[in-house]
């Protein structure tokens, strides 16, 4: 059959695909089978605990981390391919900059290095926090850096914002600012943003994906609005100290028995039956329950699978 030439057919609508992704470390596998797609346009939150993968793959998504194994694309393009570098930005957690450069300075590189350079919107934003162009960036604090490093991403007009952790040093003030223009830059743009965070509520709020790591692996990938639905809160009476059977037809991701009562956060397989006490969970609640119970198998939303193996699909 011919291949056709749509986006779709060529990967481009995918800002991100990764097939069976791995990177091992001499101290073992940082990140391992990782297999998911992330549509281009979409706020992608990637979230897991401390040491779960997540600076590993932005990594290799900025072509600082080289894969062991598997292959990752950024809009159907191979990321070892320079093609992709002037397609993305990145906020790496410790925002470097150069020290000695004063603010003006460090805007004039972004403009000589990047052909697309957005002058006006860089500047904006260091001007909307008071930041004074002429001073050095090694004098500015944490979250001023922040911002100057926000500056230098957004000015570069990406097709692909990649932030890890970036409003852990901002103020709620700045963090409210810079989720507002993130967010219209997704919506105005079509700009894919992928940011890491351990802000469950700031997840909540902006993304509208989420790509869920825990241990180097893939635990949940998929569109936030079809994850969360897709899991219920049962509360009822457990028989003989355990959970009823009729519930363990389900997934279930997690479970409690306190006394006579019991409380699951179960993956519906089917109607849940029984006379229970039956509620839709928080997305953080689905969150942690995932990231403290490994062994339950991934779960994926339509489209946001490649090949990953032993995975359930809402
Ligand atoms: N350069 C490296 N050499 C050896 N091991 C590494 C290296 N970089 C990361 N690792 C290991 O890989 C694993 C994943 O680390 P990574 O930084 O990707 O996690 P993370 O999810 O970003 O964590 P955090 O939330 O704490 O920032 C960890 O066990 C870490 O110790």
């Amino acid at each position: 059959m011919a291949e056709t030439n749509t986006p779709a057919a060529s990967g481009a609508a995918w800002a991100l695909e990764a097939r069976g992704l791995g990177k091992r470390y001499r101290r073992g596998w940082a990140l391992r089978d990782c297999s998911f797609r992330l549509p281009a346009g979409r706020i992608c939150g990637l979230v897991g605990p401390n040491g779960a993968g997540k600076s590993t793959l932005l990594g290799m998504a900025t072509r600082q981390v080289v894969p062991t194994e598997g292959e990752l694309r950024a809009f159907g393009v191979p990321v070892s391919d320079p093609a992709t570098m002037p397609r993305y930005a990145f906020l790496a957690q410790d925002k470097p900059l150069f020290k000695r450069f004063t603010v003006a300075e460090s805007l004039r590189m972004g403009a000589e290095l990047n052909p697309g350079w957005d002058m006006a919107a860089a500047e904006r934003i260091v001007c909307a926090g008071g930041i004074p162009m002429e001073a050095r960036t090694g004098t500015l604090s944490g979250g001023q850096r922040t911002r100057v490093a926000f500056a230098l991403a957004f000015g570069k007009r990406p097709d692909l914002l990649l932030l890890d952790e970036p409003m852990s040093d901002l103020d709620p003030l700045a963090r409210d600012e810079m989720s507002t223009l993130l967010m219209a830059e997704a919506v105005e743009r079509g700009t894919t943003v992928v940011m890491s965070s351990h802000m469950l509520t700031e997840l909540e709020d902006m993304c509208d994906y989420l790509l869920v790591l825990s241990q180097g692996r893939v635990r949940m990938a998929g569109d936030a609005d079809a994850l969360v639905p897709a899991h219920r809160m049962v509360t009822g009476v457990a028989e003989n100290g355990a959970l009823p059977a009729a519930l363990l037809g389900h997934t279930v991701v997690e479970s409690r028995i306190q006394g006579r009562q019991f409380q699951a956060m179960v993956r519906t397989d089917g109607p849940l039956g029984g006379g229970w006490q039956v509620s839709e969970p928080s997305l953080e609640e689905v969150l942690l329950a995932h990231l403290r119970s490994p062994d339950v198998p991934a779960l994926y939303t339509p489209g946001a699978r490649t090949e990953a193996e032993g995975a359930t699909t809402v």
